[in-house]
């Protein structure tokens, strides 16, 4: 199948709006995951989201330096952002793949641009960089995603169905137009 330009959804949050957390207990965004990422994300121009979060001690692997696995969270995160809030349809991660280009001190600012960069059926294509204390800082890690559309039946077949009927009320409230039958 040919891979076609992704094309936002037409009510896609503009250009400047700030993403809020998906979910209170997602380790990437939530806020009430003490230990968690607390990414938090900006809608850029054209097909981009910009994230950023703050490495902590909670988040070493070697000592002074942000673990690989978790930087490896912190693209999932950015990238499933991007592909959940612009094209607006429930997606899963399918293949997450990381380049480690420079050490991630304890204190630093990552800055994560993400772009849609097309699609193929169900499938997402997305890329990201991350730079270093500033957004035209160097690149310290990138990464390429594949996320695949998914029914909601995804999430209430292998997940909490308690907790997707919260996210569930959070979206009649703010993404009633979601398409959730891909
Ligand atoms: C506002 C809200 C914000 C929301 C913000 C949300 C942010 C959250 C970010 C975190 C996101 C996550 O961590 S998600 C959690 C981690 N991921 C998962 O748990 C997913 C587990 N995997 C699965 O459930 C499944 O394998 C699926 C759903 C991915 C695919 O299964 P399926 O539905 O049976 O479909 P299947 O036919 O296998 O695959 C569909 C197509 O994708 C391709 N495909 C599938 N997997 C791969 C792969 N790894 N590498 C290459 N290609 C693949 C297949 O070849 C096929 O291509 P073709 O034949 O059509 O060409």
């Amino acid at each position: 199948m040919e891979t076609e330009p992704a094309v936002p959804h037409h009510n896609a949050p503009a250009a400047g709006s700030k993403l809020g957390v998906h979910y209170a207990q997602c380790f990437g965004c939530g806020d009430e995951q003490e230990a968690g990422l607390h990414l938090q994300s900006t809608v850029g121009e054209g097909r981009t989201v910009h994230s950023q979060f703050t490495v902590t001690e909670a988040h070493q692997g070697a000592p002074g330096l942000a673990h690989g696995g978790l930087l490896a969270c912190a693209f999932d995160e950015a990238l499933g952002a991007t592909v959940g809030n612009l094209l607006r349809k429930p997606a899963v991660t399918g293949r997450l793949e990381t380049d480690f280009r420079r050490p991630v001190p304890v204190g630093s600012i990552l800055y994560i641009a993400a772009t849609l960069d097309g699609t193929a059926g169900r499938k997402i294509y997305v890329s990201a960089d991350g730079r270093l204390d500033a957004e035209d800082g160097p690149i310290a890690v990138r990464a390429r995603g594949l996320f695949v559309m998914v029914g909601l039946e995804h999430f209430t077949t292998h997940g909490d169905p308690e907790a997707l009927e919260k996210f569930r009320e959070a979206a009649r409230n703010n993404r009633e137009d979601w398409n959730i039958n891909p």
